[in-house]
């Protein structure tokens, strides 16, 4: 964790494989599918204002929250796991985070989220944005890939590997999901100050 804190303070962003066992990641992807049949996730948003047609050309995932004091097994893994992570941030980097919010998200074939940044506007509470891929095996033909736009550096591209989590600064980093052509699973979510 100490490399990812280093990357943080760096350029402002950081990949670390294997967060949490093979096993637990494959549980996380269970929970996420038998959320999805229950119809527990809903289409994502962009703004108040966007058509619905017009939402769907530049985000199409489909999103069910996580609820931490509900949170069994696997959930309560990357739970436990996401503290020490906010405690090893917090004592290195002062960042003030208290807590975590995030959700389940999957991106059918096709989807896509253009470019953007994770703080709105209105609400300056998100400090680090967290992604955690929950894909059973990617390959690069697969397209889905997280695409960074760090400033005065070329743009940097991610696959969405099981296991690996991607950190970045939420108010700073502009970033894409570049469109997949496999179902693309994921838990993201973002430390907050508040
Ligand atoms: O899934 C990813 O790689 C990034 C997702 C994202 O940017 C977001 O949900 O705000
Ligand atoms: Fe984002």
């Amino acid at each position: 964790m100490k490399s990812l804190v280093d990357a943080l303070a760096g350029p402002g962003w950081g990949v670390i494989d294997d967060f949490l066992p093979a096993e637990t990641v494959a549980r996380l992807r269970r929970t996420l599918y038998r959320r999805q049949k229950r119809g527990s996730f809903r289409d994502a948003a962009v703004g108040r204002a966007a058509g619905r047609a017009r939402v769907k050309a530049i985000r199409g995932d489909r999103l069910c929250w996580l609820d931490p004091s509900r949170a069994r097994g696997s959930e309560a893994v990357w739970f436990e796991q996401l503290s020490a992570l906010r405690e090893t941030l917090n004592r290195e980097l002062y960042l003030g985070i208290r807590g975590w919010e995030g959700h389940y998200a999957l991106y059918p074939p096709g989807a896509r989220y253009g470019r953007h940044i994770d703080r709105f506007r209105d609400d300056d509470a998100r400090v680090v944005s967290t992604v955690f891929y929950l894909n059973p095996r990617w390959r690069s033909e697969y397209g889905g890939q997280l695409r960074l736009y760090p400033d005065a550096a070329d743009p940097v591209d991610i696959f969405p590997a099981p296991g690996r989590l991607v950190i970045f600064l939420s108010d700073s980093l502009p970033h894409e999901v570049i469109t997949t052509q496999r179902d693309r699973l994921s838990l993201v979510g973002w430390f907050r100050r508040d």
